[in-house]
């Protein structure tokens, strides 16, 4: 399974998590990875753990003030980049170009959605992974694996009908180990997690947790 933790700009110490991190995942066989802000890339990437960008623009090198570029990122030490996260949404046509900008840079891409109809959409663009998430119930500590199982089965079907080479991730309320196992019973190969991480008093024990009956 896949782990992927968003730290959104929650006030957490994004290079102890990171560490945390790097440690929990050479302790498992779970894939364990991190996504600080922009700002944090480098100094997250420095601490060997996988580093993902939580956003890259559709744009190119130029007159772009205020953009993220796929090319900084990566240069940053991103091996990865989430798209039309719930929090930052784009329009189709800028998650297209987005997707362009992410593989023009080698930038391994999840591209995140509400519903399995957009899952089937999001997956048509040739992303690596996509990730469903109910935007109900992010943060909230109800995850979306217990809460509404059917939209996890319905996006892992919606994406295997467009191209059986795209994962499925979900998110939402994903917080502990009991949560990422019933992910992956219904067919989910990660999970994209923030608050029960990025929140915790401990958040190294947090990660322990997640990964621990994988
Ligand atoms: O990117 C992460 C998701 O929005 C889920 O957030 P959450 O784990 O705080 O519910």
């Amino acid at each position: 399974m896949f782990v992927l933790v968003n730290l959104k700009t929650y006030p957490c110490d994004a290079v102890a998590v990171a560490e945390a991190a790097r440690d929990v995942d050479a302790s498992t066989d779970a894939r364990v990875a991190v996504a600080p802000q922009a700002a944090q890339l480098e100094r997250v990437a420095e601490t060997g753990v996988e580093t993902w960008a939580q956003h890259v623009d559709p744009i190119e090198h130029g007159s772009n003030t205020g953009h993220t570029l796929a090319e900084a990122v990566a240069d940053a030490g991103a091996v990865g980049t989430l798209i039309n996260h719930s929090e930052r949404r784009l329009k189709l046509a800028d998650v297209d170009g987005a997707v362009e900008a992410a593989q023009r840079t080698g930038l391994e891409t999840v591209v995140c959605a509400n519903n399995p109809a957009q899952i089937g959409a999001a997956a048509a663009l040739g992303p690596d992974a996509v990730a469903v998430e109910p935007p109900e119930l992010i943060g909230t500590g109800t995850p979306v694996s217990q809460a509404d199982p059917d939209i996890v089965e319905g996006a892992v079907d919606a994406a295997a009908n467009v191209d059986s080479d795209v994962s499925v991730l979900c998110g939402a309320g994903i917080s502990t180990g009991e949560d990422v196992v019933a992910a992956s019973d219904l067919g989910a190969e990660g999970v994209l997690l923030a608050s029960g991480v990025a929140k915790a008093d401990d958040p190294k024990a947090a990660l322990e947790d997640l990964v621990e009956p994988l």
